[in-house]
C-alpha cells in the first residue's frame, strides 16, 4: 500500500477537502485485493463524487480536470496525483489497469461479486451499477408496455370525448394543448412523465388524468386503486390538497357522468415515498419490494426531481407491472441530494419532444391535437411517454422572467431583471454587512414587507382559553405566517451559510423583543428535522414551529403543517433537528413561500450551478430577493450546469 498516497489523503482529509469515508473506503478496497496507488486514487475520487451526487466515475475525468470536479485548487490535486507516481496516460490505459484489479468486475465477464464494477468507461460502486441497470430496464419496460394505438378507434374516440369535457378551453396562447397530450400519452400505457416549471399545470393536468383513468376504466372503475406520493411530507400533502380541490371542481363539471367525488374519496392520503414503501428503522430495505409489491393500479408521484437513484430503483421494484406510474416534476430543478439525477435523465429529450410517427398519429386520434413538426423525431420509448408543459400560469412578471433567464444560462438578462424590476417583485441587495440581511429577516423590505416579525407577533397573541378549535385556528395562522417568508442559503458553512445566519437571525429577533431564547427550545423556534424518526413520525426535511403546549403549562410542542392538517410532537422528543430561520436551497425543494430571499456567499469555489439558482427563485410565489456580497458568484453559477456522471441516460436510450 502506498504510504505517500495515504499520507496525502490524510492531509487533505484534515484540511476538510476529503470525506473521512473516502480514505477509509480506499483502504477497505486495498484490504480485499490489489492495493496499487492508481486504484486507490480512483477509489478516493469515486467516493468523493458519490458524496456529490454522481453515481459513477467517468474514467475520462481522471485525465481531464478532477480538481474542477471536486472544487479544489489545481495545487491540491497535483500533490495528490504526484503521490500516486505513474498516472495512466489516457482513458484506455486506465481501463486496462482497472480491468486487471481483483476487486473490479468488468461488466460482461464472469461475475465474482466484486465490490466495484467497470462498465465501458465508467467505474461504479456495485450498488449504483445495479440500481442504474434496474431503473433503466424497468422504466423502458413500462414505456414500451402500451395498451393502445391510434387505430383502436373505439378507445381513442372515448379518450377524445372525455378530454374535450375535461379540457373545454383551448390553451390561452393557441398552439398545442400539451396538457391534453400529456393525459392521452399517459393513459395509453404504464408510464407517463409530465414535466414543467412551476405553475405550468402539472397538478391540474394530473387531476384530469385521474378522471380520465376512472372514466375509461369501464367496469373496473370502482376497484381502481390510486396511490399518491412524494419524496417529502410537505410535497405529499400539497399534492393531495391540489388533487382534491381539482377533483371537487371537476365533479361539478362532469356531473352524474362520472362519480368523481366517490372515487376520489377512496384514494386515501398522499404519503411520503418512505412511508408508501414501508421504511423500517435501521435498514435501507423496505417492507414493499419485488417479492411483496404494492397493492395499487395507479401511482402518482410528485416532485420526482427529488427522487434519488436508489429510491427510484426501490419504487420500481415494488410497483406491479400492471400498475401505471405517473411521474410529475420540474426537470430543471436541483437533482436529489443523494446520487443520481433520475428525472433529468428521463426527461433528457422533453424539451425537443422527439415524437415518432406512431405517437403523433395516436395523439392526433385521441386529442385532435397536431403536434408541430419541430417536436417530431426518433426519440426512444421514454421520450414517447414524456410531455413537457410549457406555459406557466403563475409565473408571469419578473420572477418568471428571472427563472427563464437563469434556465437559459443568460446571466446578463437575469441581472437586468433583478436590478431593474420596477414593481418590487424581485430585488437585488449588495450585501455589504450582515445588518442588511438581518433587517430583511426581521421585517422584509419596502414593497415586500413581512419577514419573521409577522409570525412572531402572532405568537404573542396566544389564545387565553384552551378551546381546541380556537387553539387549532391560532396554530394554523401562525404556521401560515411563518410559511410566508423564508431565507434560503446556497451553502451551509461560513458567514453567509445556514449555520452562521441562523445564529445571527436568532439574536436579531431576540434583540427586537420578538423571541426569548431560554435554552435549546424556546417559543417561536422554527426547526428542521435532519433524520427520519419513526418513533415520532417526523421525516428528514420536515419543518415545524415550537409553540406552547396547551395541555401542559410550561411544556413546548413542535407543530408541523401537512396540507389542511396540523401534527404536533412534544419538543423534547425530537432528537435530530436544527434551527431553520435559514435553510439550504436543497432542503427547500417541494416548498413555496410568498417571499423567498436567497443568499449567495462571497466565494462559491465554483461549486454553485444554474439548477440551484433556478430552484431558489422558483420557491418564491410573489416576491424574490437576492442578497450577495459578490455579484460575480451569481453570474458564475448561472453559467455552470450540474453535470452528474451517470450511465442511466445511455442505458435508457430515451
Ligand atoms: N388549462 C388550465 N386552465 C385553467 N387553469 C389552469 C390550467 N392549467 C393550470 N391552471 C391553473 O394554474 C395554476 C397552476 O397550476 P398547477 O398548480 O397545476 O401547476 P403545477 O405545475 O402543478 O405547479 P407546481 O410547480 O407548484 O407544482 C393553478 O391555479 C391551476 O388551477
Amino acid at each position: 500500500m502506498s504510504n505517500a498516497f495515504f499520507d496525502q489523503v490524510e492531509a487533505l482529509t484534515e484540511a476538510g477537502l476529503l470525506r473521512r469515508l473516502s480514505g477509509a473506503f480506499a483502504r477497505f478496497i486495498a484490504s480485499v485485493g490489489d492495493d496499487g496507488p492508481q486504484l486507490m486514487a480512483a477509489c478516493v475520487l469515486l467516493s468523493e463524487l458519490e458524496g456529490r451526487g454522481h453515481s459513477c466515475l467517468m474514467l475520462s475525468e481522471l485525465n481531464a480536470d478532477p480538481a474542477a470536479l471536486l472544487g479544489w485548487s489545481g495545487d491540491e490535486w497535483r500533490e495528490l496525483r504526484a503521490s500516486v507516481g505513474d498516472w495512466p496516460a489516457d482513458t484506455a490505459a486506465w481501463r486496462a489497469l482497472l480491468a486487471g484489479c481483483a476487486q473490479i468486475w468488468p461488466a460482461g465477464s464472469p461475475d465474482l461479486n466484486q465490490p466495484l464494477v467497470l462498465d465501458g468507461e465508467r467505474l461504479y460502486l456495485r450498488r449504483y451499477w445495479q440500481d442504474e441497470t434496474h431503473v433503466a430496464g424497468a422504466v423502458r419496460g413500462r414505456a414500451l408496455d402500451r395498451v393502445m394505438a391510434a387505430d383502436e378507434e373505439a378507445a381513442t374516440d372515448d379518450i377524445r370525448r372525455w378530454l374535450d369535457i375535461l379540457f373545454p378551453h383551448a390553451p390561452r396562447g393557441g398552439g398545442v394543448d400539451w396538457q391534453k397530450v400529456a393525459c392521452a400519452v399517459a393513459v395509453r400505457g404504464k408510464l407517463g412523465i409530465i414535466t414543467g416549471g412551476p405553475g405550468t399545470g402539472k397538478t391540474y393536468t394530473v387531476a384530469r388524468l385521474l378522471a380520465l383513468l376512472f372514466a375509461t376504466a369501464g367496469g373496473r372503475q370502482d376497484g381502481l386503486r390510486v396511490a399518491l406520493a412524494a419524496p417529502t411530507g410537505k410535497a405529499a400533502a400539497r399534492l393531495k390538497q391540489s388533487i382534491d380541490t381539482a377533483l371537487d371542481e371537476l365533479a361539478v363539471k362532469v356531473g352524474s357522468a362520472l362519480p368523481l367525488r366517490e372515487l376520489a374519496a377512496r384514494m386515501g392520503a398522499a404519503r411520503t415515498l418512505h412511508s408508501l414503501l414501508g421504511a423500517r428503522p435501521d435498514t435501507r430495505a423496505f417492507q414493499h419490494h419485488a417479492g411483496n409489491q404494492l397493492d395499487v393500479d395507479v401511482l402518482i408521484v410528485d416532485e420526482a426531481s427529488m427522487i434519488h437513484l436508489e429510491m427510484m430503483s426501490a419504487l420500481l421494484a415494488a410497483l406491479p407491472n400492471k400498475a401505471t406510474l405517473i411521474l410529475l416534476g420540474d426537470k430543471d430543478q436541483l437533482a436529489s441530494v443523494e446520487a443520481g439525477a433520475v428525472l433529468g435523465d428521463l426527461c433528457h429529450k422533453a424539451e425537443a419532444g422527439e415524437y415518432r410517427a406512431e405517437t403523433l398519429s395516436y395523439v392526433h386520434a385521441s386529442t385532435g391535437q397536431q403536434i408541430p413538426e419541430g417536436f417530431e423525431g426518433r426519440g426512444g420509448p421514454i421520450a414517447q411517454q414524456t410531455v413537457m408543459l410549457r406555459e406557466s400560469r403563475r409565473f408571469g412578471g419578473p420572477i418568471g422572467a428571472l427563472a427563464l433567464a437563469v434556465n437559459a444560462g443568460d446571466g446578463a438578462s437575469a441581472v437586468d431583471v433583478l436590478r431593474e424590476a420596477q414593481d418590487n417583485k424581485v430585488s437585488w441587495t449588495d450585501l455589504a454587512q450582515s445588518s442588511d440581511l438581518l433587517q430583511l429577516a426581521l421585517a422584509g423590505r419596502p414593497g415586500a414587507e413581512g419577514g419573521y416579525r409577522q409570525y412572531l407577533q402572532l405568537i404573542k397573541n396566544t389564545p387565553a382559553e384552551v378551546d381546541e378549535i380556537v387553539q387549532l385556528a391560532w396554530v394554523k395562522s401562525v404556521l401560515q405566517a411563518f410559511e410566508s417568508f423564508r431565507i434560503l442559503c446556497a451553502v451551509r458553512e461560513g458567514e453567509w451559510g445556514v449555520s452562521g445566519l441562523n445564529d445571527a437571525i436568532e439574536q436579531r429577533l431576540q434583540a427586537a423583543g420578538l423571541l426569548k431564547r431560554t435554552g435549546e427550545w424556546y417559543i417561536g423556534r422554527p426547526v428542521m428535522v435532519t433524520r427520519n424518526d419513526y418513533a415520532t413520525g417526523v421525516f428528514n426535511g420536515d419543518i415545524g414551529l415550537t409553540l406552547p403546549d396547551p395541555a401542559r403549562p410550561g411544556a413546548l410542542r413542535v407543530y408541523f403543517s401537512e396540507g389542511d392538517n396540523v401534527r404536533s410532537v412534544l419538543a423534547t422528543r425530537l432528537r435530530n433537528v436544527e434551527t431553520a430561520f435559514a435553510m439550504t436551497v436543497h432542503k427547500s425543494q417541494g416548498s413555496e413561500f410568498r417571499h423567498t430571499a436567497m443568499v449567495l456567499p462571497k466565494d462559491s469555489g465554483g461549486m454553485l450551478a444554474r439548477e440551484l439558482i433556478y430552484t431558489g427563485i422558483t420557491r418564491a410565489r410573489d416576491y424574490f430577493t437576492l442578497l450577495t456580497p459578490n455579484g460575480q458568484v451569481l453570474l458564475d453559477a448561472i453559467a455552470q450546469r450540474t453535470q452528474r456522471a451517470s450511465g442511466l441516460r445511455n442505458l435508457l436510450n430515451t
